[in-house]
């Protein structure tokens, strides 16, 4: 079994440490290194080893999880440079923005990177996760970071070109749908309905409509009649009736048009960080 080695120890290293040890990853075998406090508290929450030295962390790890923010990813790298041409490990880097080829750019010669993207939804083991090797991983490293990234949820293997596509429909896309859900909910108070309980009226009803997508989709069983999220659309939306009403009421106010501007801001986002 692998050893884990993470640098960063934030929100989403915790998710992906929490995974793997429920998943069965002897705490031993997880390390964990950041600039604050963070790495030995979350050592001390989930019987992790804290690493203080970034260097130890890289000299131990067979994958080294690059998991601070993009901008620090540079200055981490160079300063780990021997210990990584030394130890020659796999490097899983979640960072926003940076490409296998730019990672490398960073890295000792030959040094085998993956890239993943997942979301927040990992802290619940409901990330959509998206992988890709770079150019000297192989197929065992792209299996190696799969299984990890898996025990936070779903994992897909992804062309890198997709990848600003990809943080949009799914990296970044959960703050949209709790702006969904936020104005849905808003909308709830505007006629009376206590805030707390409009949002968990409107949780259940977008989690649910999630899992019919999802049922649908999968085309198994009395759920799956392989209709698509149109046919869902026109299934609740009775003639004349109140969904229809609200729906051109949301198209009006361009709806779909700001979903889809947001989505394409997002890309152009993912694609200066990159530059
Ligand atoms: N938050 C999200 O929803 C998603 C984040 N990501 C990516 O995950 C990465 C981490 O994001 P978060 O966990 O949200 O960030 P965070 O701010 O919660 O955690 C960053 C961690 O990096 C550590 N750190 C900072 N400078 C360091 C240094 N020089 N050496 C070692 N450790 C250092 C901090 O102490 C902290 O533990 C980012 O690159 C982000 O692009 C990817 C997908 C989703
Ligand atoms: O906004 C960000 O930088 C990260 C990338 C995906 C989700 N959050």
């Amino acid at each position: 079994m692998a050893v884990y080695g993470f640098i960063g120890a934030g929100n989403m290293a915790e998710a992906i440490v929490r995974g793997t040890i429920a998943a069965g990853t002897p705490t031993t075998d997880v390390l964990l290194t950041s600039a604050h406090d963070s790495a030995s508290r979350l050592a001390a929450a989930t019987g992790a080893r804290h690493v203080p030295a970034p260097a130890d962390l890289v000299a131990a790890s067979d994958v080294v999880v690059l998991a601070v923010k993009p901008h620090v990813v540079p200055e981490v790298l160079e300063s780990l440079a021997d210990a990584l041409a030394a130890r020659r490990p796999l490097v899983l880097s979640i960072a926003a923005g940076l490409s296998t080829e730019r990672l490398a750019q960073m890295l000792p010669p030959r040094a085998r990177v993956v890239r993943a993207m997942p979301n927040m939804a990992a802290a619940v083991g409901q990330s959509m996760t998206a992988l890709a090797a770079g150019a000297t991983a192989d197929a065992a490293d792209l299996e190696t970071a799969r299984a990890l990234m898996s025990t936070v949820g779903r994992t897909v293997v992804l062309a890198e070109k997709d990848f600003s596509a990809f943080t949009a429909l799914a990296g970044s896309s959960p703050a949209f749908v709790f702006q969904f859900i936020e104005a849905l909910a808003r909308g709830g108070v505007a006629a009376g309905i206590p805030k707390a309980q409009a949002v968990q009226i409107v949780t259940q009803a977008v989690l649910g409509s999630a899992l019919t997508v999802q049922a649908e989709a999968a085309d198994t069983g009395d759920a799956g009649r392989g209709r698509t999220p149109a046919d869902l659309i026109d299934a609740v939306s009775s003639p004349g009736g109140t969904t229809v009403a609200g729906l051109v009421a949301l198209e009006r106010a361009g709806f779909s048009a700001a979903v889809v501007d947001g989505v394409q801001a997002t890309i152009a986002r993912d694609r200066a960080l990159g530059a």
